[in-house]
């Protein structure tokens, strides 16, 4: 049994990892730590919670972290893994972060769309990125994770095998996102607000997303030829789910029966991404609550494009249940465990 800690924790990213950590056979939640309320019972934050976590909130110490836990779960905003995990140089911790601080190769991208300055480029190297279905042998040697961006993660697992088959060009790839409103996390902001969300579409951060340089990075390394993107991100009005509705224009002549195939050949071993059959999209409640990434694609012969809707849960694909995928490949651990739930319905 490996002993868990998380930081951040009273985040929404921390209490979806709490959830999905409450069925691990392998992992037990060993600490959790907030730097804002520790001393505090988490069931006094989230009475949700009550009954199933007994010791309160902990304070960051670095010394008796090394001790004490195998796996360090970062749910923390961007700017706060890069500073600790280099002082648990020497220790065998498991460091999986959540954040962007280690997804973008290169620190003056990093310092650019983030605003902040950028890991050590040593740290940056070390990390693998966490996309499970798409780099599961690196994952596998890895000792830090960067786990991917929600948006990122829909967005790349539905170009990714198109790509790679050739089945589109490389230029005129268009990524249409919309989000719900838990992917802002906890804090709430005046675009967050009630009265500015509900009954409301909002477009925002366009031109300047931070996961623009993340798909674009992947998609790059993927085509092994510069991929730039026109990505916008959209808030809706629902608490969980976010869907990419993508576009590229065909390099060959080919049918919606034909991709389907590629792609469900591309994911047959991968049990967290279900790809529709012909005339089927997937919406954000078939994955609610659940690691699946549902994908439906279609040939659009009349405008010679294909169109490829990917859905996930931003909280769970989208971070701490990929997080989780992640650190059952890092040890050999059944890629699934934990994380075999039917999606919540209704
Ligand atoms: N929400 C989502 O859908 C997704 C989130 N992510 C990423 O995961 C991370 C966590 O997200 P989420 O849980 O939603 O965010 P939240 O804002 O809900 O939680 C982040 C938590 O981090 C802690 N924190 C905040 N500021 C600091 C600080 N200066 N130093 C140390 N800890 C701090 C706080 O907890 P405490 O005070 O208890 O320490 C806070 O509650 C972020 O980097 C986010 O970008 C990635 C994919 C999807
Ligand atoms: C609604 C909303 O604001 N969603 C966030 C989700 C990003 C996120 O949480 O991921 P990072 O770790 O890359 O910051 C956003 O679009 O920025």
């Amino acid at each position: 049994m490996k002993n868990v800690g998380i930081i951040g924790g009273t985040g929404y990213g921390a209490i979806e990892l709490i959830r999905l950590l409450q069925t691990h056979e392998h992992m037990q939640l060993k600490k959790i730590i907030s730097h804002s309320q520790h001393g505090e019972q988490i069931a006094a934050i989230y009475p949700h919670l009550t009954d199933f976590i007994e010791d309160p909130m902990q304070e960051l110490q670095i010394e008796s972290l090394k001790d004490e836990v195998d796996i360090l779960f970062f749910a923390t905003p961007a700017g706060i893994a890069k500073e600790i995990i280099p002082q648990l140089a020497g220790s065998t911790i498991q460091c999986i972060d959540l954040s962007g601080d280690l997804r973008l190769g290169s620190p003056s991208e990093y310092e650019y769309w983030y605003g902040k300055k950028a890991a050590p480029k040593q740290l940056i190297d070390k990390a693998v990125y966490g996309l499970s279905e798409i780099y599961p042998e690196q994952i596998k040697q890895a000792t830090i994770i960067s786990n991917p961006g929600c948006f990122p993660t829909s967005a790349l697992l539905g170009l990714i095998p198109a790509l790679e088959k050739k089945v589109i060009l490389e230029s005129g790839i268009v990524i249409d996102g919309k989000t719900g409103v838990s992917g802002a996390g906890r804090t709430p902001t005046a675009m967050t607000h009630y009265s500015e969300t509900n009954e409301n579409i909002k477009p925002y951060k366009i031109g300047k997303h931070q996961h623009i340089p993340e798909i674009e990075q992947y998609l790059t390394a993927q085509a092994k030829e510069p991929i730039t993107v026109a990505f916008t991100t959209h808030l809706v009005p629902m608490t969980r789910g976010l869907i990419c509705t993508m576009y590229g224009q065909l390099a060959k002549e080919t049918s919606t029966e034909e991709v389907i195939k590629q792609y469900q050949s591309f994911y047959e071993n991968h049990p967290f991404v279900r790809v529709r059959e012909e005339g089927s999209f997937p919406t954000t409640k078939d994955v609610y609550a659940s690691n699946y990434c549902d994908i439906g694609i279609h040939v659009d012969q009349r405008s010679n494009r294909i169109i490829i809707a990917s859905v996930i849960d931003n909280l769970v694909k989208g971070a701490a249940g990929q997080a989780i995928q992640n650190v059952n490949l890092m040890n050999g651990w059944e890629e699934t465990h934990g994380l075999h739930t039917i999606p919540v319905y209704p």
